[in-house]
């Protein structure tokens, strides 16, 4: 099968906070129609990669390419070909979802009656349609996750990036959420997102990679890092990987210093 063109392409990219490299040589490359499950433990990295290819963090070595452009290049056009879900965001509390989602709408190039009529319709179907001209300040973390989600896929983008997508929604959005990501990687958008919830990641993700200090450890699909794996989950392999065996005795030790007398 001809292969498409890379949406995502990194070559050893490095990174570097004061003395410490946080990124030691990452080599990725992501096409239409993945949804890639980018992992690790806390520190690994995560963030700092993904900040690195939305343009929010510079200074880092090596090559970042989306679309086929350097992304140092100065030409910040691909910016309107993504969208971002971080994984903690200050939304407008004063403004109302309609007024913050067309806002957004209009910095992503729509009119501002198509990003409402667009931005209202996603609202109602997403349960939250009797909100749609409440503040935020009065939302939920679950309202306040949704409305993220739509303000980053309302122009479409050609590539998602989520952080922790499914954070504070209920067991019903989850699955209709997981469900889009599906439908929407099934319509050749590329996501890659991150997120320590193992089940779902490897339920949905088409390639994982698991990176660990800075460092790609694994990088395939849930049943070709199984293969090389005597675990048989994602969250077996994940331990395993980054040398977390000793569960059990540190939660017994923590437990243990928890109920010293004092
Ligand atoms: N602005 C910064 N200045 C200094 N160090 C930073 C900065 N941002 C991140 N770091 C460090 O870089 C490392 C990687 O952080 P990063 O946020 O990319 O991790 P992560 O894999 O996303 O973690 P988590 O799963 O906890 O969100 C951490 O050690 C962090 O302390």
């Amino acid at each position: 099968m001809e292969r498409q063109e890379a949406v995502i392409q990194i070559q050893d990219l490095r990174m570097k906070y004061s003395d410490r490299y946080v990124l030691q040589g990452i080599d990725l490359e992501a096409y239409p129609g993945q949804i890639i499950g980018y992992i690790g433990p806390n520190g690994a990295g995560k963030s700092t990669t993904v900040k690195i290819m939305l343009g929010l963090v510079t200074g880092y070595a090596g090559e970042v390419k989306l679309f086929g452009r350097d992304i140092a290049d100065g030409d910040p056009g691909y910016k309107s070909r993504i969208g971002y879900v971080p994984e903690t965001a200050e939304l407008y509390d004063n403004l109302t979802a309609s007024e913050y989602l067309t806002f957004i709408g209009e910095l992503y190039g729509l009119k501002s009656d198509d990003a409402d009529y667009k931005a209202r319709r996603l609202m109602d179907m997403l349960g939250l349609g009797r909100v749609y001209d409440a503040r935020i300040a009065s939302f939920s973390k679950g309202m306040r996750q949704k409305v993220l989600l739509i303000s980053s896929m309302l122009h479409d983008p050609d590539v998602l990036f989520l952080d922790e997508p499914l954070s504070g929604l209920d067991a019903n959005s989850v699955m209709i959420v997981k469900e889009i990501m599906s439908q929407l990687a099934l319509q050749g958008r590329t996501i890659f997102y991150s997120s320590h919830i193992m089940e779902v990641v490897e339920k949905i993700s088409s390639r994982i990679i698991l990176i660990d200090e800075g460092r790609i450890i694994a990088d395939g699909s849930f049943e070709e890092l199984k293969e090389r794996s005597e675990e048989g989950t994602l969250e077996g392999i994940f331990n395993r990987l980054t040398g977390l065996n000793n569960h059990r005795q540190l939660a017994e030790q923590f437990v243990s210093v928890v109920r010293e007398d004092s």
